[in-house]
């Protein structure tokens, strides 16, 4: 291996992902999950450069005759250059929060911050905020340690924090929808980062948003920007702009990694034109409703004569949440799908919105579709879903000429939603 990730379990990294788009290098998973495997491998020495994960970045230090005094300071190194046969130990994972902070405009200058966990993103994180400027650093934990200053979830809200930052697997996939901390009845509140990157957005995001907190991110920025000034330690170069490097790749792998879902009124062609863009995105298909069939054993006429609408409805939010939460498809949903707010949310925490539209003349009456009886249950139909649709989309698709020119104008926009 001349390139590569050592760590216990590696099944789910995008680091090759990253490394490859960004150098060319060939970049090798290497899971070894005992730390004899761990030792023997460092023993060996027998690669160029390596990034280091969970659970080794501590133990990575003892093989290492040089330490960064950054990585010393916090305890962990998660890149390793071999150098003739010497190890040189650096962390990146500072530098790759330190940026996601700066390019989010996060202002630490007297601020309390509060840290959530106390595994080994807690020093890397609390480190940046200090070098930062910030006032106070508070540690969060389930089981707060008070010898040690820690506040219980509960304290942390009445804390008078103003960022807020996740270093726990909490909300992480597949576990999704977790969060402890009532970031609703924090009002002081200006930045939420979380260091998880999957989903895009983790419960906790996805409540500061809600709340209004003027910074909410995920840490895939982070991931990639530690990747970046890693690939620097390993090719002993820097990168002419390497925040534009770290702006490419993000870009790139959201385009890559995110659901893109079709909401749209009934016939008005997400089925079909989702069918090809999927295709054309390398996304996996999924239509919600054939979903719904398939889960249920009945068609949808007869799940709604059987069970009503609101029957109907709860089946399409149980497959939007099982669908929505997984990566990499292209979602065609059923036009109803706005009706309930969390179906929507569900969507958004991995994946962007496409409003497909389509002329009211052009929609299709029946069809089995119970809710499409007649041209004016149509045009009712329009008029309330309509601000809907609007409201939850990243973008308009119109769909008033072939399925190819709707194919290429969600091409387009989604070109434009992923360029930043
Ligand atoms: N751009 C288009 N040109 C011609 N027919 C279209 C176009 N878009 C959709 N259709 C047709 O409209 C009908 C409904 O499309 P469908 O994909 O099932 O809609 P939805 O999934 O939104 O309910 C299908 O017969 C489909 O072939
Ligand atoms: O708009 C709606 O309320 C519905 C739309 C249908 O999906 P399509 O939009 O794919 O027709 C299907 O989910 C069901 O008949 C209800
Ligand atoms: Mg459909």
């Amino acid at each position: 291996m001349e390139y590569g990730l050592i760590g216990s379990k590696l099944g789910h990294s995008y680091s090759k992902i990253i490394h490859e788009m960004l150098c060319g290098y060939r970049y090798d998973l290497c899971p070894l999950p005992t730390e004899e495997e761990a030792r023997a491998f460092l023993i060996r020495r027998q690669f160029k450069a390596i990034n280091v994960t969970i659970p080794y970045k501590r133990l990575v230090m003892e093989y290492c005759t040089y330490i960064d005094p950054r990585a010393k300071a916090i305890g962990a190194v998660n890149t390793v250059v071999n150098k003739n046969g010497l190890l040189y130990g650096y962390n990146t994972d500072h530098l790759g929060f330190a940026h996601l902070c700066d390019a989010h405009g996060v202002d630490f200058a007297g601020r309390t911050v509060l840290i959530l966990g106390t595994g080994g993103t807690h020093n890397t994180t609390s480190a940046v905020a200090r070098d930062k400027g910030a006032a106070r650093v508070l540690t969060v934990s389930r089981t707060p340690d008070a010898a040690k200053g820690q506040l219980s979830y509960e304290e942390a809200v009445a804390s008078g924090a103003q960022i807020v930052i996740n270093t726990t697997p909490a909300g992480m996939y597949p576990n999704v929808g977790v969060c402890s901390l009532d970031v609703a009845k924090m009002p002081g509140l200006e930045a939420v980062l979380d260091v998880v990157y999957n989903p895009d957005k983790t419960e906790l995001i996805l409540r500061a948003e809600e709340a209004g907190v003027p910074v909410a991110v995920g840490g895939l920025e982070m991931l990639v920007a530690q990747a970046v000034y890693a690939a620097e330690s390993f090719l002993s170069r820097k990168f002419d702009d390497a925040a534009g490097e770290i702006g490419r790749i993000t870009a790139a792998l959201r385009r890559d990694m995110l659901n893109v879902a079709l909401i749209g009124m009934p016939s008005s062609g997400k089925s079909t034109v989702g069918r090809a863009l999927a295709e054309k995105l390398g996304k996996k298909f999924i239509d919600l409703d054939e979903e719904i069939v398939k889960a249920d054993g009945r068609s949808i006429p007869d799940i709604f004569a059987a069970e009503g609408e609101d029957g109907f409805r709860a089946k399409e939010s149980a497959q939007t949440v099982r669908f929505a939460k997984e990566g990499r498809q292209l979602l065609s949903c059923g036009g109803g799908i706005i009706k309930r707010g969390g179906n929507l949310r569900a969507l958004h925490q991995n994946g962007v919105l496409l409003f497909l539209d389509r002329p009211l003349d052009a929609l299709t009456v029946g069809g089995g579709r119970p809710l499409s009886s007649s041209t004016e249950a149509l045009k009712k139909m329009e008029a309330e879903r309509r601000p809907l649709y609007l409201a939850a989309a990243d973008a308009v698709i119109p769909n008033s000429g072939t399925v190819e020119d709707a194919v290429a104008a969600a091409m387009e926009a989604l070109d434009e939603i992923f360029s930043h």
